[in-house]
């Protein structure tokens, strides 16, 4: 056996280990994992079964994280559509990532709320694990805002409603969730919020979730988990992980939900960082009294002190001006906002200027039809570098480009030079870059929505843009080439 079928044999066995734990049954402590028989070798809530890829007729990807891809999946015989999460099990094990995936199926295998994506069994092959969750017909929280272009005070409410409501439980039990972000906040095809991604989850010491895989730790300084934008300012000094960490993430998502952006975004992660270390937050002048009180105490920089995580907990939360009319006992039967539904028309546009290299920022500015920016946090200093001062990023995404027999990962970055940077991820020596004027004419065509081909006088490049944006990249570029 090669070394590598080795490690990928030992990835599918170590995320489907019977675990043994020195913690005490949860089924003592937690109601809801009665259901789990506990005799002397531990059995999943969702079993890991037989199946193969071909029970599953495949549908559209939903979306690829840093160490998975989730599709859309219908079982052939049931009919039965999941989110089908499909990993490499060598690239996992070679990026060792194996305890994490272990502690996410463990963790997920034991959670049971109507606000939280239900997993409901595993399997795997010679080269993949696979996780069959509950598929999120609307998609995220995060498309929801960039289409409205921002929220509506009752729809944010509903939405924070339903997420506090999940938080709650998750708190509980004792897990700190840690990316609690819109992009992590899923909807189901009727509009109702489903926490997802417990890639990051933290179980605190008394918890109630058991047989946890040894994880490596990550308390060391310098490293922060989560996302940029969404990370508290203690997190920044190295302290430990607490419920407050959701609860300032919760505060940003409020913000995000009510303005269209997060409350700390700027051109880079260390720009952001300063942001928050100072919390530079500003109200817009729209926000109620009540929107704008409880955003300011979910942001408190003392995490014992916010709102939920203070000592009163989510009574205090709950009882705020801002959720009244709120009925907590019947969040879910409430109808949700209605969905915006995809379209390939975009309004707005932010710019988000190069650092000018003397330590000062220019500031977001707003013009021309050019597509919103994904997601500001998806603008990491590692590209800094290829932006002339003042040069400003239109749109930014990491994609796969496509090649005869196989495929990697791209950063491509469009700025209103106009030009097209493409740069390797995992080399960031090896960049391309690509100017649009006359001379070096450039041109796009969409092949499907996630799939586009650039084409140059050299070379023609195949993209595909898992968060189906083919369209966006063609309006940006040729609203460029336009102006
Ligand atoms: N149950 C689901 N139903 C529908 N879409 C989903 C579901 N779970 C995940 N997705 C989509 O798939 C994308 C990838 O999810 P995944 O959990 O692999 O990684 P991630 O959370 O985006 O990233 P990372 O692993 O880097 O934190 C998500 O951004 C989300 O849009």
């Amino acid at each position: 056996m090669k070394v590598d079928d080795a490690a990928g044999v030992e990835a599918g066995k170590e995320m489907e280990k019977d675990s043994e734990s020195n913690k005490p049954s949860s089924a003592q402590n937690n109601p809801d994992a009665r259901s789990v028989q506990r005799t002397k070798s531990f059995t999943f809530r969702a079993p890991q079964e037989q199946f193969t890829i071909q029970d599953f007729q495949l549908g559209k990807i939903y979306g690829v994280g840093s160490y998975s891809k989730v599709v859309r999946a219908r079982k052939k015989d049931t009919g039965i559509v999941y989110a089908l999460k499909i990993m490499d099990k060598k690239f996992i094990t070679k990026e060792n990532k194996t305890s994490l995936v272990k502690l996410e199926r463990v963790v997920l295998d034991q959670l049971d709320h109507p606000g939280i994506v239900r997993l409901f069994f595993t399997f795997q092959d010679s080269q993949s694990l696979y996780m069959a969750l509950e598929s999120c017909e609307g998609g995220e929280l995060f498309d929801q805002i960039t289409r409205k272009g921002r929220l509506t005070e009752d729809e944010a409410r509903f939405y924070a409603a339903e997420v506090v409501n999940a938080l709650e439980y998750i708190h509980n039990i004792g897990l700190i969730h840690r990316d609690i972000k819109p992009e992590n906040l899923l909807l189901t095809a009727e509009g109702h919020i489903k926490v997802a991604d417990f890639g990051s989850v933290k179980p605190t010491k008394d918890g109630q979730v058991s047989f946890l895989p040894t994880l490596p730790s990550d308390d060391k300084a310098c490293t922060f988990v989560g996302t940029a934008a969404y990370v508290p300012p203690e997190v920044l000094n190295s302290s430990p992980a607490t419920f407050g960490n959701d609860i300032w993430a919760l505060g940003c998502t409020l913000y995000q939900m009510l303005s269209g952006s997060s409350p700390f975004k700027d051109a880079s992660e260390w720009l952001i960082f300063q942001k928050i270390i100072a919390r530079d937050l500003i109200f817009p002048d729209y926000f109620s009294e009540e929107a704008k009180d409880l955003t300011d105490k979910l942001l408190h920089t003392d995490p014992a002190q916010r709102l939920g995580a203070g000592p009163q907990g989510y009574v205090a939360l709950k009882i705020h001006p801002f959720f009244s009319g709120v009925d907590w006992d019947n969040i879910r039967s409430q109808t949700p906002p209605k969905l915006a539904l995809e379209t390939g028309a975009t309004e707005g546009h932010e710019l988000y200027h190069a650092h000018d290299g003397n330590g000062s920022t220019r500031s977001s500015e707003a013009s021309g039809p050019v597509p919103r920016l994904a997601s500001i946090d998806s603008f990491d200093s590692r590209w800094q570098q290829f932006l002339d001062p003042g040069e400003c990023v239109v749109m930014i995404s990491t994609l796969k480009k496509l090649q005869k027999l196989s495929s990697r990962k791209m950063q491509l970055i469009l700025t209103d030079k106009p030009k097209l940077i493409c740069v390797d991820p995992a080399k960031t020596q090896k960049v391309n870059t690509y100017g649009m004027d006359n001379q070096n004419y450039l041109s796009i065509v969409v092949t499907s929505p996630t799939n586009f081909k650039i084409t140059t006088p050299k070379k023609v490049m195949c993209f595909e843009d898992a968060k189906q944006r083919a369209w966006q990249w063609k309006e940006a570029i040729e609203g460029l080439q336009k102006q």
